[in-house]
């Protein structure tokens, strides 16, 4: 099975369809992003994709994914795009073959072009639409990086863990307040990392070993 499949075939999708929602109860009053707040609704079975939209009032960009997406979490990082008030973005991953710009194509302008993840945002509200990483030595080229909350459709693969927690101090969290931000997280059945998943990381670093030559290809 090549890396691809392995990251986003498998099990994830169904089995967390058959999970049921998390808890909605905050003990703290936390708040983490508005689609796992109020508990992580679990993803509708057979779901195949929809729409994204950007925020404009008018001539929104819209983007269509003819898929489920995986891996779905929430990311502390100060890269990663979040809703207004958001401490954390939340963010999945879907096949780029399986995500077209469908509207507005025009309004998108790339973020930080430096950036290992090229973040396609709207120039009129900000909005990032889409993530796009071009290096093809990079362990993730293949998948985009999208915002679901952007949908109206519901069914959408569930936010499983939380990414890069740390990094919401750079944002400017008092450091005092992360005990509490990683209670609320595991809370929400939403283990806290400083960095990615243990099951991302390993994947990262067999890729990384195939790469070298430390592991067989
Ligand atoms: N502590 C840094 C972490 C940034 C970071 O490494 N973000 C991760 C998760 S999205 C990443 O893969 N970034 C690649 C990129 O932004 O291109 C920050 O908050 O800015
Ligand atoms: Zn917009
Ligand atoms: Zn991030």
């Amino acid at each position: 099975m090549g890396f691809l499949s392995r990251l986003f075939g498998g099990e994830a999708p169904s089995a967390a369809s058959a999970a049921p929602a998390r808890p909605a109860v905050s003990t703290s009053g936390v708040q983490i992003h508005p689609s796992v707040d109020g508990g992580v609704a679990p993803a509708a079975p057979g779901f195949a994709g929809g729409v994204l939209r950007c925020g404009c009032a008018t001539d929104k960009v819209e983007v269509t994914l003819s898929g489920q997406t995986a891996h779905n979490h929430v990311c502390g990082c100060t890269k990663c795009w979040k809703p207004a008030g958001a401490v954390f973005s939340q963010v999945a991953v879907v096949p780029r073959d399986q995500l077209a710009v469908t509207a507005h194509a025009e309004k998108l302008s790339v973020v930080d072009g430096s950036a290992a993840i090229q973040r396609h945002a709207c120039t009129g509200c900000g909005t990032h639409m889409y993530g796009r990483i071009e290096n093809q030595a990079h362990p993730f080229h293949g998948l985009d990086f999208v915002h679901t909350e952007l949908s109206p459709q519901s069914g959408w693969s569930p936010a499983e863990f939380a990414a890069f927690v740390s990094s919401v101090i750079e944002a400017g969290v008092d450091p005092s307040r992360m005990d509490g931000i990683r209670a609320r997280l595991r809370e929400l059945g939403l283990e806290p990392y400083d960095c990615l998943s243990p099951p991302l990381m390993d994947a990262i670093a067999t890729h990384v070993a195939k790469s070298s030559g430390a592991l067989p290809a």
